[in-house]
Parts: C-alpha cells; structure tokens; sequence
C-alpha cells in the first residue's frame, strides 16, 4: 500500500495542506436533538482541531450516530449550531442575521466532509473505479483524466488497484468497504466520518479494513470523527476519545486515559461491558 494520501505529510512531520493547522475544523454549540419525545442530544457541545483523529463512544442509542448524520446534514438539529471549517453548517449569516441555512450553502459547506456508512452505498451498476471518480468528476467538475488518476491513487492506498474493473458484486464486503473508503478519499474531504463500517463484515475481513484505516491516520493529515465498536482500533488510531451517555460527553480525553484510568462510573460500566 502506498503512503501517498489524502494530503501526505512531510518528511519533516508537517503538514502539507496549509488549511490543516490544528485549529478548530468542527464545533457543536449547544446541540439539541429530539425525536419525538426522546432528548438523543442534550444541549451537546464539542469541538475537533483540524488534522485530529476523534472517536465517539458510549452505549447503544447514546447518540452516536446522529452526530455524524447531522454534520452530512441527513439531520437537522432542533437547537444549537454546528460549525465546520468556521462556516455553519445549519446556519448562513444574511444581512449580520443568522438564518436557517439554504440548500447552495449546506452544499458548499457539505464538500468538506465525507463519511462512509456502514453498508457500504456503493453504486451497484458502476465498476469499482467508477464508483471512485464519479463525484469528483460531476461534483467537483474534475477532468475525467485527472479523476481517474487520482482514483488509481487510491485503490493502491486502499489495495484494491487490480480490481478496478470488477463491479461491487463482484468484491467481498471487506473490499467493497475499502472501494467506499477510496470513494470518500476521492472528494478530498477536510474530515472523514466512520460509523462502524466494520459492523456490517464477517469477521475475518474486519482486519483488512481497519488497517486500511491506521494506513490512512497515521499516513495522511485527513480529521477523523469515528464511531466504532472496535475498542483497539479505537486505541491505536485517536488522539482523543469522547464517552457519551444520554446525549452528553460525560467524558473526554487520550485513548490512554480513557481506556486505563477512566474518571467517570458509566465509562468503567461501558468498558468492562466491551474489552
Ligand atoms: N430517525 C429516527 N427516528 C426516531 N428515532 C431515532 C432516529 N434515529 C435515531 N433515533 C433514536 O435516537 C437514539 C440515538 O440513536 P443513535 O443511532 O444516534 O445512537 P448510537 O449511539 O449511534 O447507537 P448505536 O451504538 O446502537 O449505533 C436511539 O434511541 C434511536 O432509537
């Protein structure tokens, strides 16, 4: 696999994309989401420095996933702002008013951000590379060379290059996975979002696709926001780990103070139930 990324860092450790300078990438402020009667997010506040691997844990229905769904904009919140690279996300400023974003702007700010899912989305009826340059290409408006270059790039990353030509039925799930991973990569997103996408894949091919995964963190300078069940991945790739319970952060810090002194009685709960 090669090294050669999103946005490779330097020999000297730097960064090589001048906009990944740790400052802040994603801010909720005072995000509430209801459904029904049911409080998921509870006046949630948080914030990811730019070039930060960040994963969310906590027990099922804590919330989780609707913060990713919110930041793809699948949700909208019913309180609160989210900011992602200094522009809201849920909001557009108008005459020195906030107002309730319009479809163009969500577009714009939505470019920044990819996600893969946990079944995979591919589309059936594209071959692999396809897949892969199909947005770049009607999105971003690349050449068609360009795209598919760059889509060569990252089946390497992903090790997926001999088969470009197959479609998605022709792959396991633990490649189809990496195809969507590439896929994501594609849009040269600022932050990647992972809910589980190893939840849905036998076992035996959870390991390929989350070392894909440590290549991309630990080679590229890409924020990740991560859901997952796999506790070491979650060790060996974040840089911070949030624990979230009943819709709030109950507690947050260095995968090392999480997973070995964790402060708070629900984490200890939580962690003795999975590890
Ligand atoms: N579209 C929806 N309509 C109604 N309730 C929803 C909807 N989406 C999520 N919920 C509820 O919101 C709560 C939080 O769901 P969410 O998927 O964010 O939790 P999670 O922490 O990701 O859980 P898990 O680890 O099981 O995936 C759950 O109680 C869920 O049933």
């Amino acid at each position: 696999m090669s090294a050669d990324s999103n946005h490779p860092k330097d020999h000297a450790g730097e960064t090589a994309n001048p906009a990944v300078d740790g400052t802040e990438l994603i801010r909720f402020d005072h995000v509430t989401k209801r459904f029904g009667t049911n409080t998921v997010l509870d006046s949630l506040d948080f914030t990811v420095s730019s070039g930060k691997h960040v994963t969310l844990i906590g027990p099922s229905g804590s919330g989780k996933t609707t913060i990713l769904r919110l930041l793809m904009t699948l949700l909208k919140p019913d309180e609160g702002t989210i900011k992602v690279g200094g522009e809201y996300l849920t909001h557009e400023e108008k005459g020195g008013k906030l107002v309730p974003a319009g479809e163009k702007h969500i577009r714009e700010v939505r470019k920044n951000i990819g996600m893969v899912f946990q079944q995979f989305n591919l589309f059936p009826n594209m071959k692999v590379l396809r897949n892969i340059t199909e947005a770049p290409v009607h999105v971003l408006g690349m050449e068609k060379d360009a795209a598919e270059e760059r889509a060569r790039e990252l089946l390497d990353l992903v090790g997926l290059t001999e088969h470009l030509d197959k479609y998605p039925t022709q792959l396991s799930g633990g490649q189809q996975q990496r195809v969507a991973i590439a896929r994501a990569l594609a849009m040269r997103p600022q932050v990647l979002l992972l809910d589980e996408v190893t939840s849905a894949l036998d076992p035996e091919l959870v390991a390929g696709v989350l070392d894909v995964l440590r290549d991309i963190a630990h080679t590229t300078d890409i924020t990740m926001l991560c859901v997952t069940h796999e506790m070491n991945f979650a060790r060996d790739i974040s840089d911070d780990v949030l624990m979230f319970d009943a819709g709030r952060v109950i507690e947050s810090g260095s995968p090392e103070k999480i997973f070995t002194e964790p402060e708070h009685e629900r984490t200890r709960e939580f962690l003795s139930a999975v590890l």
